[in-house]
């Protein structure tokens, strides 16, 4: 999903590009500690994952009884956390359906409840692999937008794509872009 969006947004494209080459060069030899340093690349993917987050909701079952804002919770009630409707409410991501990775500014981030943003869940059960998978993507970008620029297919939908949130997310539409090697 990051390289359409990429492809979508050229400016944004090139300023992780740049970002890329500064801070590692021209080496093949990525370290962690590179990635570490990639903030606009992190900034770029938590919104990618805000907008397009893999799992639209989240479901856990009550093991005490609770009540919560007036809502009577009993033991083995199941309920779902949605994910995807959070992730597009206004009063936490004005202008939700624009994507802007500065809503990931550490000042910006601050700023909300954690609970606002849930791509990998949340507590004690949540997504275990949440670390490596966000160092595998940078990985990914880095590799691939150092040697490839990324433009939008012919007939390629406009953002915010169209998602299927029925279980776990995915496009209404095969996407397509077109990798030409720098
Ligand atoms: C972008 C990539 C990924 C996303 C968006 C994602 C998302 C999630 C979410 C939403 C949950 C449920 C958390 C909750 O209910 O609070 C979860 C659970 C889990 N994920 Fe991921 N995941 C990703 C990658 C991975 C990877 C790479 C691994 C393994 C290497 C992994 C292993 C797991 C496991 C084992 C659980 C169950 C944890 C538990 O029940 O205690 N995930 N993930």
């Amino acid at each position: 999903m990051v390289f359409y969006v990429l492809a979508k947004l050229p400016e944004i494209q090139e300023k992780v590009r740049e970002e890329i080459y500064e801070v590692v060069g021209d080496k093949d030899d990525v370290s962690y500690e590179d990635l570490t340093k990639l903030h606009y690349l992190s900034q770029v993917i938590q919104e990618t994952l805000r907008m397009y987050p893999p799992t639209a909701r989240t479901n856990r079952t009550c093991t005490e009884e609770i009540i919560i804002g007036g809502i009577q919770f009993k033991p083995q009630f199941t309920f779902s956390v949605p994910v995807y409707v959070i992730h597009y409410d206004e009063r936490y991501y004005p202008e939700p359906e624009k994507f802007d990775p500065d809503r990931f500014l550490p000042d910006e981030k601050s700023k909300r409840d954690p609970l606002t943003y849930l791509p990998f869940g949340y507590g004690p059960r949540n997504c275990i692999g949440m670390r490596f998978a966000d160092l595998e993507m940078r990985m990914a970008v880095v590799h691939l937008i150092k040697r490839f620029n990324f433009t939008p297919a012919n007939d390629a939908p406009d953002l915010p794509v169209k998602i299927n949130t029925s279980s776990l997310t995915r496009t209404e539409q095969v996407l397509y872009v077109n990798a030409e090697k720098i």
